[in-house]
């Protein structure tokens, strides 16, 4: 029987931006999720239970990251762009004796071998790896990110060098729609098509917009 150590009690994630004067920046795309039902949810579908290392991009004001904390013993990256978020993040880090691990930097220049070589060991590429992603990805930077982790699946660098890699990630519905679209359905598109040649595509779970703090103006 595997035993996740949980989380010693904190702030509430809301406290937390309140108390860190944390105001959301529309240029970074910053949505938060702050409820930790639903982040438990996210997590309960990433399966990332067997993961070793876990890489969450954009983990701004925490709440995903508690949510992976509280499910699982792996060691976490939490990759953020925004220094504001960095103290946060370094408290938790704090109350996980270091399980956690803050990367300051923009997730389209991230070093993975520099982060991950020395906790991940490799898989031979058709069987499970020990790293996993998971991400309420930032919007803006959501179909830039990825086209240039498909490009790093065609040649098995970044994410995809350790094994197969699960990735959980968030995308606006029409994007969600258009990754996942079969042949012969309306939003099948070039997207579909590269995704589904490289991965195996598809959607858990619809958020509603109003489960976003600010409320984004898409879908
Ligand atoms: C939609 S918010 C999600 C925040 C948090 N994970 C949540 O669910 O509440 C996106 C996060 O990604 C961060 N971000 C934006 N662009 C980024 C980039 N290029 N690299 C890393 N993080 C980025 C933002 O600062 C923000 O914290």
């Amino acid at each position: 029987m595997v035993v996740v150590k949980r989380l010693p009690p904190l702030p509430t994630v809301s406290d937390i931006i309140r108390l860190y004067g944390l105001s959301a920046q529309q240029k970074l795309s910053q949505n938060f999720l702050l409820d930790l039902n639903l982040t438990n949810k996210i997590v309960r579908y990433a399966d990332i239970a067997q993961s070793s290392c876990v890489c969450e991009v954009g983990s701004g004001p925490g709440a995903i990251t508690r949510s992976i904390l509280n499910a699982t013993n792996a060691k976490v990256l939490a990759i953020e762009k925004d220094r504001r978020f960095l103290p946060s993040l370094e408290l938790l880090s704090d109350a996980t004796n270091g399980r956690l691990q803050v990367c300051h930097g923009d997730i389209l220049d991230f070093d993975w071998p520099g982060s991950c070589d020395n906790i991940v060991t490799p898989k031979p590429w058709d069987s499970t790896g020990d790293l996993s992603i998971i991400g309420n990805l930032p919007f803006s930077v959501s179909i830039p990110l990825l086209l240039k982790w498909l490009r790093y699946l065609t040649i098995r660098e970044g994410p995809f060098k350790y094994g197969r890699t699960t990735m959980t990630l968030t995308f606006q519905k029409e994007v969600a729609e258009r990754i996942t679209a079969p042949p012969g359905h309306t939003q099948r598109s070039r997207l579909s098509i590269m995704v589904q040649s490289l991965c195996t595509a598809k959607q858990c779970l619809t958020l509603h917009s109003s489960t976003f703090v600010p409320r984004p103006k898409v879908r």
